[in-house]
């Protein structure tokens, strides 16, 4: 096989804001296909070969690029099969194929400074993803790597989809729950080149509304939790929505990865993205 580069020499790329505000235009879709793979729910065909993981996301990429305004795979699904080369392969054919499409590595970094420089090179420079999600539990100099990345999206953790999600996130520090703090400091202080925003769950919609009223209209929300955690489209698109209508990253990965088991995985997978799409877009 021959070698494959870690970074394209095509032009410049527009800033990860610039080109996810010009897919949801573009394309006129809010979705996001979540890229989770678990190869013992891939399809039969895929048993026993040694490149199953990446050539199953690389057909699921193909079909439901029409319906994405994002890609988001998720590291660890990568990471506990040995697959960080099939994930590298996939961000750079989706980089080749679908130029349009950003790609958010979802791995949820965060540590003390010197450390966090790494985990942004991981993302930005060995896997060249558009975005990356953070954990800003350990404060903004754990963070300050990420945003110092200007063209480079920061999605930061706020309100996250699971059902412990209150347990800390809820607690009250001045009267107000902590993630209300997050959202406040991540608009006003951590933002200063634009380039943040926020997870917030699907399966959360009063706090969707509550956070959208604290961050405004410019601060983008991956939204995972629609799907396979039953999150309502029409109360998240209905709640957190910006002014133009878009504003809003609403992350699927299981409900369209294994829409079917059968040999017909992709055009499933790309019948679910479409169907999602259209749902979204009754809402807007
Ligand atoms: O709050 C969060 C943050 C991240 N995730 C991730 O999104 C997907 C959800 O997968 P589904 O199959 O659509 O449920 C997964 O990669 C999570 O790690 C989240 O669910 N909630």
């Amino acid at each position: 096989m021959s070698p494959i580069p870690s970074s394209t020499t095509t032009e410049p790329m527009r800033s990860f804001m610039d080109r996810l505000r010009d897919r949801w235009h573009d394309a006129d879709t809010l979705v996001c296909v979540g890229l989770d793979p678990e190869p013992a729910k891939f399809p039969a065909r895929f048993a026993g070969q040694p490149n199953a993981i990446f050539e199953f996301c690389r057909d699921i990429v193909d079909a439901t690029a029409p319906y994405a305004c994002a890609f988001k795979p998720q590291i660890a699904h990568f990471a506990a099969a040995e697959a960080e080369e099939a994930l590298r392969m996939l961000i750079l054919h989706i980089r080749l194929r679908h130029p349009h499409v950003p790609v958010i590595l979802d791995s949820k970094r965060g540590d003390i400074g010197s450390t966090a420089q790494h985990y942004a090179r991981e993302a930005f420079e060995r896997y060249a993803a558009d975005a990356v999600t953070v954990n800003p539990y350990m404060g903004r100099d754990s963070a300050q790597p990420f945003l110092d990345h200007a063209d480079k999206g920061v999605v930061i953790l706020c309100r996250t989809s699971n059902p412990g999600a209150g347990d800390l996130q809820d607690l009250l520090v001045d009267g107000k729950p902590l993630y209300q703090h997050v959202a406040a400091k991540v608009a006003r202080e951590w933002n200063e080149h634009g380039n943040c925003a926020l997870v917030v769950g699907a399966t959360w919609p009063e706090q969707l509304r509550e956070v959208r009223a604290i961050v405004g209209d410019q601060v983008p929300f991956l939204v995972p939790g629609v799907g396979a955690q039953g999150g309502d489209v029409r109360a998240v698109v209905s709640n957190a929505r910006n002014r133009d209508g878009d504003g809003l990253v609403i992350s699927s990965s299981r409900a369209i990865l294994y829409a079917s088991s059968g040999d017909d995985y992709a055009e499933a997978a790309a019948n679910a993205a479409r169907a999602l799409r259209d749902e979204i877009n009754l809402y807007r």
